[in-house]
């Protein structure tokens, strides 16, 4: 059977766009409406690829609270994707018809001096990715509404056509996806993992704050980026930590043992930690 890939839909998304780097042609795409959705259809389909963070507008918030729950797969790679946004308007109209923009939260925050500066009268209504965006628009029967995303989005939807290009608030604009497998492929000279922190209480020496110090100390790892959402549990602030860690370039063949023991300590300590990546 065809190997099938998740991804955040619909045709046109720049996760769609990473997919396809990544996999080519070679693999069945299943659309799904959400990120959650997204990280979910690892019940069913071989893959899934996720957006994890943007260089001008940092992490994506979707996909870490769906990592927090993530039952089945894991990370096995990361692919890197220039993004160029483009304003996508319905054929005909012009700036000053313009009195909303959608878009992704993400690609409404990388385009903000471009909002203030062009359109500062237009209001922004944060949409469940670029593509549904721009579909949204093809669909609208009036003028006055824009939406920001992938110059794909012209040729995948009827009726459209960009209105500026390169809108993104800084020319270098890349956004990091996370490639997970249902049965990941470990590609076994592995250099970076994601570990899910989540803090119990009474974990912590002084029974109410955590000390994320500690924690690194515990690690005794180089943690890269550190991502903080709040706990899938009733026990108020109590929050997971991701953290990306890498292999020391000298004791590459030691790095394996290293994150099993560190894992270890850092569960003796109380910790629920679990290994969600590794690539
Ligand atoms: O909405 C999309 O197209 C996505 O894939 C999420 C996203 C949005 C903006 C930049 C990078 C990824």
């Amino acid at each position: 059977m065809k190997v099938r890939v998740g991804f955040l839909g619909p045709l046109g998304t720049y996760t769609h766009q990473a997919a396809h780097e990544y996999f080519q042609d070679s693999v069945i795409y299943n659309e799904r409406k959400t990120i959650a959705e997204t990280l979910e259809s690892l019940e069913t389909l071989d893959y899934a690829v996720v957006p994890r963070e943007n260089s001008i507008f940092g992490s994506v918030i979707e996909t870490f609270d769906g990592l927090k729950v993530l039952k089945r797969g894991s990370i096995q790679d990361e692919v890197v994707l220039k993004i160029q946004h483009c304003l996508v308007v319905k054929k005909g109209a012009r700036l000053s018809d313009i009195d909303c923009v959608i878009s992704h939260e993400q690609a409404l925050g990388q385009c903000q001096k471009f909002l203030a500066e062009r359109l500062p009268s237009a209001t922004t209504t944060g949409m469940i990715s670029t593509a549904a965006a721009a579909q949204k628009v093809s669909k609208s029967q009036t003028l006055n509404v824009a939406a920001i995303c992938s110059e794909i989005c012209v040729t995948t939807f009827e009726n459209l056509e960009i209105l500026v290009r390169g809108i993104q608030d800084q020319n270098s604009n890349y956004t990091r996806f996370f490639v997970l497998g249902r049965n990941p492929d470990i590609n076994p000279s592995f250099t970076h993992a994601l570990l899910r922190v989540t803090p119990q209480r009474g974990c912590t020496d002084s029974d109410t704050t955590f000390d994320l110090t500690e924690l690194l100390k515990t690690i005794d790892l180089s943690v890269i980026h550190i991502d903080r959402r709040p706990a899938p549990v009733s026990e108020p602030f109590l929050d997971t930590y991701f953290l990306e860690v890498v292999s020391s370039s000298k004791k590459a063949s030691e790095w394996p043992e290293q994150l099993s023991q560190s894992i270890s300590r850092v569960r003796g300590k109380g910790y629920l930690v679990e290994i969600i990546g590794r690539w």
